[in-house]
């Protein structure tokens, strides 16, 4: 449905933010797990997202106070907050893009796959409703372990007869904002020019920063690039350990979220050349799942994009870790037959 805003107030804000279009459709977007450390502050920045007409705010408790709180901020968007699994239809209906923050954080000393058997369930539990309620949204998946979050969702997808891979997303934008962050630091250059695509998974020695392809070109030495690669790799850890037991990054991954959400609603209104990090279906490597840069559209996923061009470093490192997945991929294959029973 389409609603022409360009002559009212939200639609001059629009033009003045360069979202310059004669109407803007409405979207309805849903955070799942919304009164979280990561769903509070991405509420707030899914409200102030101009292309966002309705908000919905999913959690298992909390969410009429956080609604309430973000609903008075002066954007365009209706907020509402839903508590609790009888509400999660109403939450989910007429969803154009879900995101998926629901789930237990770690703590120092736990690797994302320590968050396996807590967080598969919930997610299997979302994601079966979503295909109930909502089947052509797109889903950004934040909940950890990416790496096997998102072949479970779209296990239960599948299942559902709902899969479709170009609407299913690991969202990793979180490595990509912290590589531009650390490379421009290096590169003395200013983050808002810099470009990193980081490619992979979401853990350890499967993200794979591809600083070749950094651009503005800073001709670093490989020792810098070196450091720079473990610092993106580690960069969750380095948070986890600086919070030290109380949960993992929250605000900078709810600012990736509302950068990756905006690029998704962008692509669906029709933007040309939005261009993301995300951790797709793909046949870029012999893996199944696999993050690289990914084209969006009006239906999500439009074209997986290849690696490029790789020194001989990352082509080392992505070798390492395409292995480190393939093991993983038995465990996953396993967990998702075996351990979770899908509907
Ligand atoms: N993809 C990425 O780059 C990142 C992922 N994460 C992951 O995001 C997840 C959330 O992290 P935080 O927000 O810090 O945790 P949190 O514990 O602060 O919030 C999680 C929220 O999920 C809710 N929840 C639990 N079960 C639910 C269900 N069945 N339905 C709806 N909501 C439910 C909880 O009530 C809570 O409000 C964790 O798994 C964490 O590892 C965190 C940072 C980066
Ligand atoms: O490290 C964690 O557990 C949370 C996360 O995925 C990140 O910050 O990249």
């Amino acid at each position: 449905m389409f609603r022409s805003v360009a002559r009212s107030a939200a639609g001059k804000h629009l033009l003045r933010r360069g979202y310059a279009t004669e109407s803007v459709p409405d979207r309805k977007v849903a955070v799942l797990g919304a009164a979280g450390g990561i769903g509070q502050p991405l509420a707030l920045l899914m409200k102030l997202n101009p292309l966002v007409s309705r908000l919905a705010l999913y959690d298992i408790a909390n969410t009429p106070g956080v609604a309430a709180d973000v609903n008075h901020v002066n954007t365009r968007s209706e907020v509402a907050g839903y508590v609790g699994e009888d509400q999660l239809k109403q939450a989910l209906e007429g969803c154009d893009v879900v995101i998926i923050p629901a789930g237990v954080p770690r703590k120092p000393g736990m690797t994302r796959d320590d968050l396996f058997n807590i967080n598969a369930g919930i997610v299997k539990g979302l994601c079966a409703a979503i295909a109930k309620y909502c089947p052509n949204a797109l889903v950004n998946m934040i909940s950890n372990p990416v790496n096997s979050t998102v072949p479970i969702a779209a296990e239960v997808f599948k299942k559902a007869g709902t899969y479709d891979e170009k609407k299913l997303f690991g969202v990793t934008t979180l490595d990509v904002v912290r590589a531009k962050t650390f490379y421009a630091g290096k590169a003395k250059a200013n983050v808002a020019d810099v470009n990193v695509p980081v490619v992979g998974g979401h853990a350890g020695i499967t993200i794979l920063p591809l600083f070749s392809q950094a651009t503005p070109k800073a001709n670093l030495p490989e020792e810098d690039i070196k450091a720079l690669t473990k610092r993106t790799q580690d960069g969750g850890t380095e948070v986890v350990e600086a919070k030290a037991g109380k949960g993992s990054a929250t605000l900078s991954m709810a600012y990736a979220g509302a950068i990756f959400a905006d690029a998704c609603l962008k692509g669906l209104n029709g933007v040309p050349d939005v261009v993301e990090c995300s951790f797709v279906q793909s046949t870029v490597t012999e893996l199944p799942f696999f993050a690289s840069k990914v084209r969006l559209g009006k239906n999500g996923v439009e074209e997986v994009m290849g690696l490029g061009p790789l020194s001989d470093y990352e082509q080392a490192v992505t070798s390492v870790a395409i292995g480190v997945f393939t093991l993983a991929a038995s465990s996953i294959g396993f967990a998702v037959v075996n351990r979770i029973a899908i509907p």
